[in-house]
């Protein structure tokens, strides 16, 4: 109807009636903006793409971050490390290394080249190795720890010291790359025995 007792009643068309109606496709259109607007969080920030952090040694006086950088290894603590060898090099095919003790560390390692990252397998040496006991749980051997690099190592130390994070030496040793490492309690990493190392 367009006109009733004197007044100009314009009538919408029955298509926007009905897209109107309850249920219809606007209201709905409208409920499902106002529950994403009232939900939606604030955009991530992008993660870090890699780049050293500025100054790491400034971040730990402020209470910052570590700066972690690249995946270095993960090691694999096995029981027989010719066996495990020779499966890395003649069955999967990988680059390894020779064998090197590394008497400081109670390990021999033999190091997987894997083209972005290495494993480090890991054999015990002399009567006190730390991973005597991991072996003597798992006696088929597995994962041990994992390396991140960092760029600054005595920062990084002192950062996770001032956040309560359990260092498993009371200096950086050298490690098996010839630069400095500290372990980190896998208590108070999630349950991973985590080593930084230098970058
Ligand atoms: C050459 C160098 C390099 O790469 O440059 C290396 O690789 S040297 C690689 C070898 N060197 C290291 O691993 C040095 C750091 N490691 C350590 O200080 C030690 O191995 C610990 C990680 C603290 C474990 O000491 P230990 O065997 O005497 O104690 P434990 O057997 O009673 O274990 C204490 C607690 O830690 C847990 N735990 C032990 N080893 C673990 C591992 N590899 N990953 C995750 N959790 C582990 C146990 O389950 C236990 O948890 P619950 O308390 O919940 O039962």
């Amino acid at each position: 109807m367009l006109a009733s007792l004197g007044r100009v009643h314009l009538r919408r068309p029955r298509s926007y009636r009905m897209a109107n109606s309850p249920g219809g496709v606007l209201p709905r259109l409208a409920a499902a903006w106002r529950a994403l607007t009232a939900t939606a969080a604030p955009a991530a920030p992008s993660p870090p793409t890699g780049a050293a952090t500025p100054s790491v040694a400034a971040d730990a006086a402020a209470g910052g971050t570590v700066g972690v950088k690249r995946l270095n290894h993960v090691a694999v603590a096995v029981p027989d490390l010719a066996a495990a060898t020779a499966f890395y090099r003649d069955v999967l095919g990988a680059a390894v290394s020779a064998p090197a003790a590394q008497a400081a560390h109670g390990v021999t390692t033999v190091f997987v080249g894997l083209g972005n990252t290495q494993l480090e397998l890991l054999s015990p040496l002399g009567a006190e190795s730390p991973i005597a006991n991991f072996l003597a749980r798992r006696p088929g051997g597995g994962i041990h720890h994992v390396c991140v690099e960092v760029g600054d190592l005595p920062a990084a130390v002192a950062v996770l010291r001032d956040r309560g994070v359990r260092m498993l030496a009371e200096e950086i040793k050298v490690g098996a790359h010839g630069k400095g490492v500290m372990f980190l309690h896998p208590a108070d990493c999630g349950g991973v025995l985590l080593e930084l190392e230098q970058a």
